[in-house]
C-alpha cells in the first residue's frame, strides 16, 4: 500500500517558503516537509560539501519526532548518515515485501535528477529500509509494518573528512531549476554549520530503572524452560538449531533521550554498526549490531556469518582463556557453521560463487564471537533486495530448518519480535547498499524500552549459560541508555 500521495498546491507553497522565508528553524521544521509525492513528480536531489558536522548533532537539532528518521553510523568506517522527512515512502503489510521494495526504489531512482557535488564518494543519496522479523505478524497490536522505505527529505553524510547535506525537493516546474539550486545552494552556505560539529554532551546521568522484572527468577526460569524444550526438540530431530530471544521491558523517571543513547552506544561500540530508525509515532528502534546482512559496493557483496559467543576476558590472560574456548568448542562450531553453511547454500542457489574467509573472532568490547566473512562478486541482474530477501532470516537470529523454527519461535516468546533481528539498511542508485540484522536493540518510546537479546541453541547447549549469555547482551544495551 503506497502512502504517497501529490499535493500540487502545497508544493509551490513550500516552494516560497523555502525560497522566500529563509528563517533556519521554519525552513527545517515545516511541517509540509514530511508529505509525500508519487512517482509522476521530478525530484531534485540537490547535494552539498558542507563544513565538518557530526550528522548525529544535526540530526537531534532539526528531525522532529513526527515524520521517519534514520541514523546509521559506523565509527571504525568514518561513515554517518542521519535521515528525516519523507519525499517518497512505502509502507507495506503483506507478503513479497522484499520484491516490492525493490520496484519501489527503482521507481524512485528514475524521479531522481541529481545536481550538485555528485562525484564525490559519499554523496550519493540513498533510500532507507527497515523491516519486521516476520513479513506478518499473528500480534494484533504491533507497532511497526513489515517494511518500511522512504527517500528523505534531508540527508546529512559523513564519509572519511567529507561531509554533504543532501535535500530532496519534488520538482512542480523543471524550469525553475537553475534557479532553485541557486537558491539551495545559498540557502546551505547561510547555515552556521559549526554549531553542529560536536553534539552538545549533558550530563549522562544514569536513569533509575524500575529494574523489578529485568532479570527475574520468574524470567529466568521461563527462558530456561524454552531452552530445555528446544533441546528435547533438537534430540528427536524435530530442528538441528534455534535461536531463542527474551524481551525485557524498562520503564525510566524521564523520557529515554534517543541521541544522547546512540552517542553511548557509538563510544561503547566503535565496531558496530549504530543504527535508529524512528516513526511518526514518537518510537525509536536504536542499537548497535555486530553483524551485516548484505553490504555491496561496486558489484562486490560482504556477508557475516556470525553466531557462538563468549564474553571478553577482564585480563589479556582471560581473554586469550576465552578466545581459545570459543574457538575449540565443538557446540559453538556446530551453531556457527549452521549459519555459514545456509548462507553459502543460498548464495549458490542464486547463481553466485561465494568463497569464504577462515573462520575467526569478533571481538567487540563486551563479547566476542566466531566470524566467518564471506564474499562473492554479483553479476548483472542480481538486485540487492533479492539477497536480502535470500538470506533474511540466517540461522544466526533464527534456525534450522526455517518453516519449524518460525512456528517455534512464535510459540516460545510471548513478545513480537517487531524490528528485532530483521534487516535495516539504506541502498544508493548505483546499487550498493548495507543491510545489518537488528540485533543488540531495543524499541523505545518516551520513558519506556523494550530491550531484545537472543542466544542459539543447539545440541549441547545449557540453559544456565544461555541465559548468562542473553544477560551479558542485555547490560550491555542497557548500559547505553540513557
Ligand atoms: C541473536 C542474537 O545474536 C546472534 C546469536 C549469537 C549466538 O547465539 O552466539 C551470536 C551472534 C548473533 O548471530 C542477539 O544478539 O540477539
Amino acid at each position: 500500500m503506497t502512502q504517497s500521495k501529490i499535493s500540487m498546491p502545497v508544493i509551490s507553497q513550500e516552494n516560497e517558503f523555502i525560497l522566500d522565508r529563509l528563517e533556519l528553524d521554519n525552513f527545517w521544521h515545516h511541517r509540509s516537509f514530511s508529505f509525500s509525492v508519487d512517482e509522476s513528480t521530478k525530484i531534485l536531489s540537490f547535494v552539498q560539501k558542507i563544513p565538518v558536522v557530526d550528522p548525529l548533532a544535526v540530526l537531534q537539532q532539526f528531525a522532529p519526532t513526527n515524520t521517519l528518521r534514520f541514523y546509521w553510523e559506523n565509527p571504525s568506517k568514518q561513515e554517518a548518515i542521519a535521515a528525516w522527512g519523507i519525499t517518497r515512502n512505502l509502507t507495506i503489510e503483506s507478503n513479497a515485501r522484499f520484491a516490492k521494495t525493490q520496484s519501489f526504489i527503482k521507481s524512485c531512482f528514475k524521479q531522481i535528477i541529481s545536481e550538485g557535488d555528485t562525484n564525490i564518494n559519499g554523496s550519493e543519496a540513498r533510500i532507507f529500509c527497515s523491516f519486521s522479523f516476520f513479513s506478518q505478524s499473528e500480534l494484533a497490536n504491533k507497532s511497526h509494518p513489515a517494511a518500511t522505505i522512504f527517500l528523505p527529505r534531508f540527508q546529512i553524510a559523513k564519509k572519511n573528512k567529507n561531509h554533504f547535506f543532501i535535500v530532496n525537493f519534488p520538482l512542480v516546474n523543471q524550469q525553475n531549476l537553475k534557479q532553485i539550486k541557486t537558491q539551495f545552494s545559498q540557502k546551505i552556505q547561510s547555515i552556521d554549520w559549526s554549531r553542529y560539529e560536536q553534539l552538545s554532551t549533558r550530563e549522562r546521568e544514569e536513569v533509575s530503572w524500575e529494574e523489578r522484572n529485568l532479570f527475574s527468577a520468574q524470567n529466568s526460569q521461563y527462558f530456561k524452560s524454552t531452552v530445555r524444550s528446544a533441546l528435547d526438540s533438537i534430540a528427536i530431530d524435530e530442528l538441528s538449531k534455534i535461536v531463542i530471544a527474551h524481551a525485557v521491558d524498562i520503564k525510566s523517571e524521564k523520557h529515554f533521550n534517543v541521541t544522547d543513547s546512540l552517542s553511548n552506544l557509538r563510544e561503547r561500540h566503535p565496531d558496530c554498526y549504530i543504527f535508529a530508525i524512528g516513526n511518526d509515532r514518537g518510537q525509536d528502534f536504536i542499537g548497535a549490531s555486530p553483524e551485516r546482512l548484505v553490504s555491496i559496493q561496486n558489484k562486490q557483496l560482504v556477508t557475516d556469518a556470525l553466531a557462538g559467543s563468549a564474553p571478553r576476558g577482564k585480563s589479556t590472560s582471560e581473554d586469550v582463556q576465552w578466545a581459545n574456548i570459543l574457538l575449540k568448542n565443538r557446540k559453538e562450531k556446530r551453531e556457527h557453521q549452521a549459519v555459514s553453511d545456509f548462507i553459502l547454500e543460498r548464495l549458490q542457489d542464486m547463481g553466485l560463487k561465494p568463497h569464504q574467509l577462515p573462520l575467526q573472532l569478533l571481538q567487540l568490547s563486551n563479547i566476542q564471537h566466531l566470524w566467518t566473512p564471506i564474499y562473492a562478486h554479483l553479476p548483472k541482474g542480481i538486485d540487492p533486495l533479492d539477497i536480502v530477501a535470500q538470506l533474511h532470516p540466517t540461522p544466526a537470529v533464527a534456525g534450522v530448518p526455517n518453516k519449524i523454527v518460525f512456528d517455534k519461535i512464535r510459540h516460545y516468546e510471548k513478545f513480537d519480535r517487531a524490528l528485532y533481528a530483521a534487516p535495516l539498511g539504506w541502498i544508493d542508485r548505483r546499487e550498493n547498499c548495507e543491510f545489518v540484522v537488528g540485533i543488540r536493540s531495543a524499541l523505545i518510546e518516551k520513558n519506556r524500552a523494550r530491550l531484545y537479546a537472543g542466544a542459539g541453541i543447539v545440541s549441547g547447549s545449557n540453559p544456565d549459560k544461555e541465559f548468562v549469555e542473553i544477560q551479558l547482551k542485555l547490560q550491555s544495551l542497557l548500559k547505553a541508555l540513557v
